[in-house]
């Protein structure tokens, strides 16, 4: 059976880093998203994100859409479908609005990995040292969006596996666990 891997939580908890470790680790494809924001140093057109203006951003044909700290973000059918072109186990990294759609859409081929850290505090200080510009972390800290995922939904609460993104390492042998109970599931 098909599979995406849902990665959600709070900015700054590590969703993309984890979602480029499956990438790198196992060759989990990551289904390429869209947005209206521009993009940060180093981040590249066709392979973060498609990188829209309001204008191309309407004319998409989208499972979902947000907005999320004053930029429009959404995923579509197709990005979905050529990332399962290539692999029965694909990834997507969405806030966890989009996490609960992706959930009630999708049923069982969606499997949703919550992040959170133990000291919210460090979430400023991970956006920093990633090179974040200081005014957009403090406009993304005063958001509505990071108010609302400090908890997990109630929606997500009961099926997702959460993933204390606190020390690398034992991130790493979590995902592993995850990976193989997937697996396991999928062949029996
Ligand atoms: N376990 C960890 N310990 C320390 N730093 C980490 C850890 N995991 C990720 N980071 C760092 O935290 C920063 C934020 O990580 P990342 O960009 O993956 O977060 P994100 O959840 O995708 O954020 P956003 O939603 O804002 O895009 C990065 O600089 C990353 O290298
Ligand atoms: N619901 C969706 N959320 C998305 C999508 N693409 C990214 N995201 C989430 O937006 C925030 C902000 O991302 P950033 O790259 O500006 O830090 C973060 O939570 C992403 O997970 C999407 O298509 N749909």
């Amino acid at each position: 059976m098909k599979k995406v891997l849902v990665i959600t939580g709070n900015t700054g908890t590590g969703k993309t880093t984890v979602a480029d470790y499956l990438k790198r680790h196992y060759d989990i494809p990551q289904v390429i998203t869209h947005t209206t924001r521009a993009p940060r140093q180093g981040e590249l057109d066709g392979q973060d994100y498609y990188f829209e203006t309001p204008e191309t951003f309407q004319r998409l044909h989208l499972l979902e859409h947000v907005q999320y700290s004053y930029a429009a973000y959404g995923s579509s059918y197709e990005g979905l479908e050529r990332a399962w072109q290539k692999a029965p186990v694909i990834s997507i990294v969405l806030d966890t609005a989009g996490a609960i759609t992706y959930q009630k859409a999708l049923g069982a081929e969606a499997v949703v990995l919550y992040l959170t850290i133990g000291k919210t505090g460090l979430l400023a200080e991970r956006l920093l040292a990633r090179g974040d510009d200081p005014v957009k972390v403090q406009a993304r800290l005063n958001s509505a969006e990071y108010q609302r995922d400090l908890a997990i939904p109630k929606e997500l609460a009961q099926r997702a596996y959460v993933i204390k993104n606190d020390d690398w390492k034992a991130t790493e042998q979590r995902l592993g666990a995850i990976i193989s109970e997937i697996i396991t599931k999928q062949s029996d």
